[in-house]
């Protein structure tokens, strides 16, 4: 019996990253910080003979939910919901490959577990050029720190233990392939100062301030955000720029304090899930 089937994953913020490619996509990934969001995707997913994808309510195109069926060997109508913007930086594909995967899973009777429905969404939000980290910071939640790239098979996932309410506000979009398909040798290496600054003192504030240093290092802070992050901080909050998008994420109520009309969340403490039913 097939049926339909909803699924929770919540948005990841990635505050610095790396860049690294592997001989396959279960090696291909990124190293990297970030937060999860209590702000996430709802994906519902309805068995059908014609695979559709709508995105609240709109039909989109979107290659990572589409090599997530096609590795499931389904055809559906996928449809989610979400408060978060598409290309800000919120992980959102990742978000619907993982809950399209985990939804599809359940609807068709497919028998995988959480590891294999992970390394399928990893795979195909890397292989769209969509994402590098953000499926497996979604499997995991809270405030994940990626110390090895890679699906679950290879990565080594720690994460700081902590929680927050988190604001977040976006002025534009950026293109996910056109930067980790570029040259991201420097890229990398700003990716890695931050990391290790956050592995020594493992804090939320250290993860801000690395995430501000990493956004200049590797040249992606754009004018329009920095005044942002500036604004926020003199008004003594805490601020950065998510990456891939043109986004200021502040924790507590740094960027209302700063006059911004901000959404606000929370960090989400748990991985994607599979709602329950009824
Ligand atoms: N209107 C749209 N704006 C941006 N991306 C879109 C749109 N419609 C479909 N897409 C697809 O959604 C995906 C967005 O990926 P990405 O930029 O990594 O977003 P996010 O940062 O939310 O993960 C791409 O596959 C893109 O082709
Ligand atoms: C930063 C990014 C490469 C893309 O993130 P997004 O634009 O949100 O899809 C992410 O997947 C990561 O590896 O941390």
């Amino acid at each position: 019996m097939s049926d339909d089937a909803r699924a929770f994953v919540p948005g990841h913020v990635t505050g610095f990253f790396t860049v690294d490619r592997g001989d396959d996509p279960t090696k291909t990934g990124s190293r990297g910080g970030g937060i999860a969001l209590s702000d996430g995707v709802s994906v519902t997913v309805e068995p059908a003979t014609e695979t559709t994808v709508e995105l609240n309510g709109e039909a989109v195109e979107m290659d990572a939910v589409e090599r997530v069926l096609s590795a499931l060997r389904a055809e559906a109508h996928v449809s989610a919901e979400t408060p978060l913007p598409l290309g800000a930086g919120f992980g959102v594909s990742g978000a619907m490959a993982l809950g399209t995967a985990l939804a599809t899973n359940a609807a068709l009777d497919r028998g995988l577990s959480y590891n294999e429905l992970v390394t399928i969404a990893h795979g195909a939000d890397v292989q769209a050029g969509t994402g590098l980290g953000d499926v497996v910071a979604q499997a995991r939640g809270g405030v994940p720190l990626r110390l090895e790239p890679g699906g679950p098979q290879y990565n080594y996932v720690d994460a700081v233990p902590e929680r927050a309410r988190v604001e977040y506000y976006t002025l534009g979009e950026l293109s996910t392939p056109d930067v980790v398909g570029g040259d991201t040798e420097a890229l990398t290496t700003a990716g890695e100062r931050a990391l290790s600054m956050v592995v020594k003192e493992p804090t939320l504030p250290t993860v801000m301030r690395a995430a501000r240093q990493f956004s200049r290092e590797a040249e992606l802070l754009t004018d329009d955000v920095e005044a942002v992050v500036a604004d926020v901080i003199e008004a003594d909050g805490d601020a950065a720029m998510a990456m891939l998008g043109e986004t200021v994420f502040a924790l507590g109520s740094g960027l209302t304090d700063a006059g911004y009309d901000a959404r606000s969340c929370a960090t989400y403490p748990a991985g994607a899930t599979l709602d329950s039913e009824g």
